[in-house]
């Protein structure tokens, strides 16, 4: 489904140019549900941004389906990221001035859908994510994990084939993680949507089925889950280790 070909990015300063991502290849196929891991700084967060088409390469292509998102104006490419895909923030990106299901509403008000569509889609993703009794709340009135399963109905609510989630547990404690999660599991095994996660933790990448890891700009290591999240957790961890002091970094 997305496939990504010797892609390369470089930050430029007055003196400098820095090669932040270094000669990727990576597939990525339907229903697939991964997690990026690596040192703060390897990279990450500038892969996700460039396969989730919200910035360029500076060399290289990424294909979804066999198009080349890199021939698209911005206009066309807004329009397909409207489409296609779904973002998920470690910081909610919920607005604070609206309701919890206008927040929810808002890629299909935007989108001019009919409003009982609207209404039906809120209410399924709402009972999905079980925060049906908050609907006519706001932001600032739910916890973290519930803002956090907000943002998940809002980025579900198009139908999006792939969902592109930033540190999402990052701000959230473990018990309100671990509802995230099993929620992202179920979209990905329930509604076949193909998740991409950047995480630092690796018990938030344990519930994913794949765990690619970055060190300086590079794809340096690939785990696939054994379909048993203890044992893959483990496997993760050992990676980890095996990698060298960088596990202080990575907990
Ligand atoms: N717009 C930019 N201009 C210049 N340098 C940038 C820019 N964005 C990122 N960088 C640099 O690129 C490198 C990789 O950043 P990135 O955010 O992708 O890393 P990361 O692996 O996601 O890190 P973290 O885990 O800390 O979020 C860093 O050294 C960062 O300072």
């Amino acid at each position: 489904m997305i496939k990504v070909v010797n892609l390369n990015k470089d930050f430029k300063t007055n003196k400098n140019t820095f090669k932040i991502l270094k000669e990727i290849d990576l597939e990525v196929k339907n229903g697939e549900f991964i997690s990026i891991m690596g040192p703060s700084g390897a990279g990450k967060t500038t892969l996700l941004n460039i396969l989730s088409t919200i910035d360029r390469p500076t060399n290289g292509k990424v294909y979804y389906d066999n198009r080349d998102v890199g021939t698209m104006k911005n206009k066309e490419l807004s329009k397909f990221r409207r489409d296609n895909i779904g973002f998920i923030f470690q910081d909610y990106n919920l607005l604070d001035s609206m309701s919890i299901e206008d927040n929810i509403a808002l890629p299909l008000v935007i989108a001019n859908e009919k409003q009982s569509k609207i209404k039906t889609e809120i209410l399924r993703l709402a009972k999905f994510f079980g925060i049906e009794g908050h609907l006519k709340k706001y932001p600032y009135e739910l916890s973290g994990g519930q803002k956090q399963r907000v943002a998940a109905a809002r980025a579900l609510i198009t139908s999006p084939k792939i969902i592109f989630a930033d540190e999402p547990t990052g701000a959230l404690d473990s018990k309100a993680s671990s509802e995230l999660l099993n929620c992202l599991k179920d979209m990905n095994e329930k509604f076949d949507v193909t998740i991409i996660m950047v995480t630092h933790d690796p018990f938030s990448a344990s519930y994913s089925k794949k765990v690619i890891f970055m060190k300086d700009g590079k794809l340096n290591a690939r785990i696939d889950s054994t379909g048993n999240r203890k044992d893959f957790y483990n496997n993760i961890m050992n990676l980890l280790t095996s990698m060298g002091g960088e596990v202080n970094e990575l907990l």
